[in-house]
């Protein structure tokens, strides 16, 4: 899968790195941060990739427009204004830079439990209003207290570290990282239901997923000490905002740091203008170092994906991760092209889709060389303006009920084996590279001597073993103002032989005519 990227629309606040390294590699850049969203369902046909903030909200009809988008970039970490899924059914990479603003990000969550043990923000204010209330300003200190972090991810860790330096306990959840990779940054890893009576400060650092939405609510406040402290340094709603007015009116919530809300920027002023909160608008990655980190990352991120060098940061394309290089374009092909020839050979709904690589050169094949094979099989069942490739394939191909299994074998040459089970019995096909060239080895058994090239219109045909067989099949195609580029037939297995005809064009009704020669043939352009 080649992508080629030579358009970019930057439509958030992004550090002019990004545009400087997207330049210098050939790559034309607008940059527009003022687009109203019917403006930039205008606009958006003409690009290849979108690179986006937090305020873009990317969703499926913004995706449905980029008739030619390849890749949606995210200079920074949440992907939540993204509509991954529609990106992902039109065969949309999309990626973000974890990692680029994570200290700052961290850094910022500590900067508000910090200052929630000082009421630091309303004492600097009554200082700016002309009082000197020391009364009204009686702090707590952080050390010895329990802070709970939930989501010990890559910000979660940072926080710990930082916040034990000051004398805090941290314990936490994770549903991923588990207690003994939690103990390496001296945090305990505690299920939810014992954390919250431990907690002296609670902040989370998870995605804006259905399993986080709202996971401090109510029935959580009522379970936390009287007084207990939070911080929302990741995404509005994984503290329930109404739960946590509740709290902070009753008590049970001494004190809040929200740096995210639900709606940014946000209507309803109640949380906000509450004494015992302190809010700042989306600050956490706003500083000039993470700034330049995720500007110049996703640049590069971009420029390598074109150039064919790696993948990083894609959150949905697993089978593109070990396609990229120039030696496996031919293989991508072969699997395409398989598939392709398995709805022609074996046309109806298959039960069973197994897919075998021979030989270590392509023990890590299996996830691409399935989704390039998925690919060409949904080929002709494809919704118009769907073009299928290896980000969108495995994905269509669940939601069709497809499933498919690959394996690899030890073998000296490469090669990859495709069967199909259906109802009509097993199609076996396999395949191999030759000079670059993807090329068909063996049918149903058969093989052939001279492989048959797998690549531009191509006919196949079965047919009962017969000295005239070839001469008719030639004369046929000719007769129909095709010719002939390349010829090869299997050995006959089951009294058959499969060819495989390489044709200059299209046949077009010759098609017909040939039946009269073989038993079934089909074209396909590979
Ligand atoms: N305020 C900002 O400006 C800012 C800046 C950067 C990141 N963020 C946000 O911070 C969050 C964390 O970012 P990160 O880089 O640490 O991500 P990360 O992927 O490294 O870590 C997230 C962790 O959350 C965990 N998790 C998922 N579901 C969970 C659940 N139900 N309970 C507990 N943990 C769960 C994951 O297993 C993962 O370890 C993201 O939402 C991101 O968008 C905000
Ligand atoms: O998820 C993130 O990276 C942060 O929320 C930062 O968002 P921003 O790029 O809009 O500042």
């Amino acid at each position: 899968m080649v992508i080629a990227l030579r358009k970019v629309l930057i439509s958030d606040e992004i550090d002019p790195k990004c545009v400087e390294v997207l330049q210098a590699n050939g790559i034309e850049v607008v940059k527009n941060t003022k687009l109203s969203k019917e403006e930039l369902l205008a606009e958006i046909p003409k690009y290849d990739g979108l690179i986006v903030r937090s305020a873009t909200k990317v969703t499926a009809d913004v995706i449905q427009a980029g008739s030619n988008l390849k890749i949606i970039g995210r200079a920074g970490t949440g992907v939540d204004n993204i509509d991954c899924k529609a990106a992902t059914e039109r065969g949309i990479i999309v990626m973000n830079t974890p990692g680029g603003n994570t200290l700052s990000a961290a850094e910022h969550t500590c900067t508000l439990i910090i200052s929630l043990t000082r009421d630091l923000a309303r004492a600097a204010q009554s200082m700016k209003e002309g009082r000197w209330d020391r009364k009204a300003f009686m702090g707590i200190e952080l050390n010895g207290k329990t802070l709970a972090i939930i989501g010990l991810g890559r910000i979660g860790q940072e926080v710990a570290l930082r916040m034990q330096s000051f004398g805090m306990t941290t314990i936490g959840f994770d549903p991923i990282v588990s207690a003994d990779v939690a103990a390496e940054f001296n945090t305990e890893w505690l299920p939810l239901e014992q954390i919250w009576q431990r907690a002296d400060f609670i902040t989370v650092h998870t995605p804006l997923i259905p399993a986080t939405t709202n996971l401090i609510n109510d029935a959580v406040f009522a379970k936390c000490k009287k007084g207990v402290r939070v911080v929302n340094c990741a995404r509005g709603g994984i503290i329930e905002e109404a739960a946590l007015l509740r709290a902070l009116e009753s008590g049970q919530c001494g004190g809040a740091g929200l740096d995210v809300f639900c709606e940014e920027p946000p209507k309803d002023q109640s949380l906000i203008q509450h004494p015992k909160v302190t809010a700042t608008p989306h600050l956490g990655a706003s500083t000039i170092e993470a700034q330049s980190r995720v500007a110049v990352e996703i640049a590069e991120q971009f420029v390598d994906l074109m150039q064919g060098k790696k993948l990083f940061g894609a959150i949905n394309a697993p089978a593109l991760t070990n396609a990229l290089s120039p030696a496996t374009q031919p293989w991508v092909k072969l699997g395409e092209s398989l598939g392709v020839l398995a709805t022609l050979l074996a046309p109806g709904s298959a039960s069973a889709l197994q897919l075998q690589t021979t030989g270590a050169e392509l023990a890590q094949a299996g996830s691409y060389l399935s989704a390039a094979f998925l690919a060409g099989y949904l080929r002709s069942s494809r919704a118009e303006g769907v073009i299928l490739n290896l980000v969108n394939a495995p994905v269509l191909a669940k939601e069709a009920g497809l499933k498919i299994t690959t394996s690899n074998q030890a073998g000296p040459s490469p090669s990859v084996a495709v069967s199909v089970t259906s109802a009509n019995g097993q199609l076996q096909l396999v395949g191999s590279v030759a000079a670059g060239v993807p090329v068909l080895t063996g049918v149903q058994g058969s093989s052939f001597a001279v492989p048959a090239s797998l690549r531009g219109p191509v006919l196949i045909f079965k047919a009962a073993p017969s000295p005239t067989l070839l001469p008719a099949v030639v004369e046929s195609v000719v007769k129909n103002g095709a010719s002939v580029v390349g010829l090869s037939v299997s050995s006959a297995v089951n009294s058959a032989v499969y060819g495989v005809v390489n044709l200059s064009g299209s046949l077009g009704n010759g098609l017909e005519a040939l039946k009269n020669v073989v038993s079934s043939a089909s074209q396909a352009s590979l």
